[in-house]
């Protein structure tokens, strides 16, 4: 249960540097608009590659510009909640939350996450017929089925109203507990830093 990342990456004007090191639970990747919290988790869930770096989850060396190790992202066993739920539009609840998942999930697994995320009763309707808890709750559960092997959440509670925030944060607590799996969340509200973080890593 543990993030090992020092990486750099220039993008534009801007120079990003993310280093740190966190055992287990969930860690916050905490700071201001533009210091680059969205591109070190691009970088850690292998959708940017950093210029220079080390990216070890777990033990597993996921990126090492030193020894050229590069993993593709669809091995890197990544869940990532997008800051925008980034559903498929044509496809339902239920087909959202099946894609991706591993063949030989079982079912028990499934109806476990749909019950942690109260989402059973969502199943056939349309992501646009959805409210923005809800379709973050979906996009959420999707991460979870993939069967990962560690969570990114970006601004998993930004544009969402006081109770949905509460609700998504009670979530956020269970998985958190429940899960065992390493979470790296990002935001730039110290009441969701200090409530949800087992650390907090200032970028
Ligand atoms: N495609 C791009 N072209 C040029 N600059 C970019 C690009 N993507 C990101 N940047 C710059 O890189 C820096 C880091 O952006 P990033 O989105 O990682 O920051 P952030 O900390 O997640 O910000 P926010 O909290 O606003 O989401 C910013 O200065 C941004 O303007």
């Amino acid at each position: 249960m543990s993030f090992d990342v020092d990486v750099e990456r220039r993008i534009g004007n801007a120079d990003i540097a993310c280093r740190f090191s966190a055992e287990g639970g969930l860690t916050v990747l905490f700071g201001p608009s533009g210091a680059g919290k969205t591109s070190t988790l691009n970088m850690i869930a292998g959708l940017l590659r950093p210029d220079r770096g080390r990216i070890v989850v777990d033990g597993h060396i996921l990126f090492d510009s030193a020894s050229g190790i590069d993993v593709a992202v669809e091995k890197r066993r990544v869940g990532y909640v997008f800051q925008d739920p980034r559903l498929f539009p044509h496809k339902t609840v239920a087909a959202n939350l099946l894609y991706g998942r591993r063949d030989n999930a079982d079912t028990s697994e499934f109806d476990r996450i749909i019950d942690i995320l109260g989402i059973g009763h969502l199943m056939e309707r349309w992501p646009r017929t959805l409210s923005g808890g809800e379709a973050r709750r979906v996009a959420i559960g999707r991460a979870l089925l993939s069967d990962p092997a560690f969570l990114l959440l970006d601004e998993p509670l930004s544009s969402l109203d006081r109770p949905r925030r509460e609700e998504i944060m009670v979530l956020i607590e269970r998985m958190r507990d429940e899960l065992g799996l390493p979470i790296l969340m990002v935001t730039h509200d110290s009441e969701e830093a200090n409530r949800l973080g087992t650390r907090t890593i200032s970028v």
